[in-house]
C-alpha cells in the first residue's frame, strides 16, 4: 500500500504488501467479509493511516478517515473533489451519461443551475409560501395514511413510501396521486432503482464483470422506461404546452420548464432533474422504515417522544412541522436513526492534483470518505452501538456535533436533507402521536447499517391505538 505525502515532502513507500501480486484486482478483496463494507476503511485506517491509497480493481482510489480530513476533502479543498466515479452501472442508469445525474455527475456550470434551482423547493424557509404548503401537505398526506392502520401486523415500507410518494409529487409538481395503479408501478420503480444505486459492485472496478449483470440492468432499464412514461404522461402531463412565463413559477416543474424555455438547460437535462428529486422521496420512505425497525425495541424511546407531544401539543390537533422547536426528542430520533445506518458519503473524485491531509492525490482518483468511522467511533460516541437519541439534545435543544456529516458536505453536499428532516419529523411525530409500535411474534428487527436500502421484504409491525 502506497502513501502519498504532499509536494513538499518526498514519496514515502511502505514494503509492497503480499496482496500486491494480485494485479486484476488490486486491493478488492481487502474490502470483503465486513458486515458494513466501510468498516474495511476503518481497519485500514488503524493500520496504515487516515490517508490510504489503494488500487481497487482498474480504479486509484485512496480511503480518508477522521473529521479534519474528511472535512478538508468536502470543503477547505471541495472544489479539487467536485467529480463522481464515472462507473459503467451509472452511465447504463442515465441513458449512457452520468452528467445526467444530478449525485454522479461530475461539478459542472449545469449542476450549479441545477441546484440553485432546487434550493427554493428542497430547502424551503419557515413562513415561506412553500413552506406553508409543505406543511399543510405533509400533515394531509401522514392523516390520511394514518387510517389505513388496523389491527393486523403491517408492513410498513409500501405505505411510507407511498405517503413520501404522494408528499414529494405535490411539493415538486402539484399532482396528487392516491392508489393508482400506474402510481403503485411508479413506487416500485423507483425503490429498484434505489436499491441499485445503494449497492456496491466488484463490476464499478471491473468492468469486464459488467456482463455478469446483463439481466439486472435490462430490467433496470424497463424500470426507468416505465418510470420516464409515467413522468411525461401522469405528471407533465400538457404543463410544458400551457406554461405562461409571465407567471410567477409555482412549483420545481415549472421552474424547471421555465429554464428549459430560457435554454438554460435542456429538455432531456431537466426530465432526469425531475425523476432524480422525485425518487428522493425512496430514500425517506426506505429510511423510515428502518428507523421503525429500531424504534420497536425501544419502548422507553417511544414513551418519551409521546410524553413530549402529550405534554406540547396534546392529542387533539394534528402535528405540524411549526412544531420542531418544541419537539427536539423527534428531531434528535431522527438524527440517532441517521447516525445508526451510517449510509456512505457518494465518492467523490479528484479533478486535479491536490492533496489531503498532506498526501499527495492525483488527479481522477476515486476518495472514499469514511463517515461510517464518524457515526460509530468509540471515541466520538459513548457506547455508540446502543439507539440513543439524548445524544443529539443539549440544554433542551438539538444538537449536532461537527463531526456527525450524514450529508456529506460542500459544494456537492445532499439537496435532500432539509426534507429528510421535515418529512420524517411529520410522519415519526404523527404515528406515535396516536400509536405504540410493537413487535410482532417471531418477526426478527436486524437493521442492516452502512446503507439506506431495505429489500423488497423487510419488517412487519403491530401499530396499537393509544387511549385518549
Ligand atoms: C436519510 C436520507 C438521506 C441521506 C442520508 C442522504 C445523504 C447524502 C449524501 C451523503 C450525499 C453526498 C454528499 C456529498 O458528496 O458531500 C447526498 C447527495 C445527494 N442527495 Fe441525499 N441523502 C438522503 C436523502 C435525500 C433526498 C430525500 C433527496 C432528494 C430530495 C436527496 C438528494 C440528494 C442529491 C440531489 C444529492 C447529490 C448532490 C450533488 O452531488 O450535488 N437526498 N445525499
Amino acid at each position: 500500500i502506497s502513501y502519498y505525502k504532499s509536494q513538499k515532502s518526498e514519496c514515502v513507500l511502505k514494503p509492497p504488501s503480499p496482496w500486491l501480486k494480485l494485479p486484476l484486482i488490486g486491493h478488492l478483496h481487502l474490502l470483503h467479509g465486513y458486515e458494513v463494507p466501510y468498516q474495511a476503511f476503518t481497519e485500514l485506517g488503524r493500520k496504515y493511516g487516515n490517508v490510504v491509497g489503494l488500487q481497487l480493481g482498474q480504479v486509484k482510489c485512496v480511503v480518508v478517515n477522521e473529521q479534519k480530513n474528511i472535512r478538508e476533502t468536502l470543503v477547505t479543498r471541495g472544489s479539487h473533489f467536485d467529480y463522481r466515479p464515472n462507473f459503467e452501472r451509472y452511465r447504463r442508469l442515465f441513458s449512457g451519461n452520468k452528467e445526467n445525474s444530478l449525485a454522479f455527475c461530475d461539478w459542472s456550470k449545469t449542476q450549479k443551475i441545477r441546484r440553485d434551482m432546487l434550493k427554493a423547493y428542497t430547502f424551503p424557509r419557515a413562513f415561506t409560501n412553500n413552506y406553508h404548503s409543505l406543511d399543510e401537505l405533509i400533515t394531509n398526506c401522514t392523516q390520511e395514511m394514518l387510517q389505513e392502520f388496523g389491527e393486523n401486523p403491517l408492513d410498513l415500507k409500501p405505505i411510507f413510501l407511498r405517503c413520501c410518494a404522494r408528499i414529494f409529487l405535490l411539493h415538486f409538481c402539484s399532482r396528487n396521486f392516491h392508489m393508482e395503479a400506474d402510481f403503485l408501478r411508479m413506487i416500485n420503480n423507483f425503490d429498484e432503482v434505489f436499491f441499485e444505486v445503494n449497492q456496491g459492485y466488484a463490476a464499478d472496478f471491473l468492468p469486464f464483470l459488467m456482463p455478469l449483470h446483463k439481466k439486472k440492468m435490462q430490467k433496470l432499464n424497463e424500470v426507468t422506461s416505465e418510470i420516464r412514461q409515467f413522468i411525461n404522461d401522469r405528471v407533465i402531463g400538457d404543463k410544458f404546452q400551457v406554461y405562461n412565463p409571465d407567471l410567477e413559477h409555482g412549483d420545481y416543474l415549472e421552474s424547471l420548464i421555465g429554464h428549459v424555455k430560457k435554454e438554460s438547460i435542456d429538455w432531456e437535462t431537466a426530465l432526469f432533474a425531475l425523476e432524480d428529486i422525485i425518487g428522493g422521496h425512496s430514500a425517506v420512505g426506505n429510511f423510515l422504515t428502518k428507523l421503525f425497525g429500531y424504534l420497536v425495541n425501544e419502548p422507553e424511546v417511544q414513551k418519551k417522544i409521546q410524553d413530549e407531544i402529550d405534554l406540547t401539543i396534546g392529542k387533539e390537533r394534528p402535528i405540524s412541522i411549526y412544531d420542531r422547536n418544541q419537539l427536539v426528542y423527534i428531531e434528535a430520533t431522527v438524527f440517532e436513526a441517521i447516525r445508526m445506518i451510517s449510509s456512505p458519503i457518494v465518492p467523490r473524485v479528484a479533478n486535479q492534483t491536490s492533496s489531503i491531509g498532506g498526501y499527495q492525490i492525483e488527479k481522477g482518483t476515486v476518495i472514499f470518505l469514511n463517515n461510517y468511522n464518524l457515526s460509530m467511533s468509540n471515541d466520538l460516541w459513548e457506547n455508540p452501538e446502543k439507539f440513543c437519541p439524548e445524544r443529539f439534545v443539549k440544554n433542551g435543544k438539538l444538537y449536532k456535533p461537527d463531526y456527525f456529516l450524514p450529508f456529506g458536505g460542500g459544494r456537492r453536499s445532499c439537496m435532500g436533507y432539509k426534507l429528510v428532516q421535515l418529512v420524517s419529523f411529520g410522519i415519526l411525530g404523527s404515528v406515535m402521536q396516536n400509536f405504540d409500535v410493537k413487535p410482532v411474534k417471531n418477526e426478527r428487527y436486524q437493521v442492516q447499517a452502512g446503507s439506506l436500502a431495505l429489500g423488497k421484504d423487510s419488517f412487519k409491525f403491530m401499530l396499537e391505538q393509544r387511549k385518549r
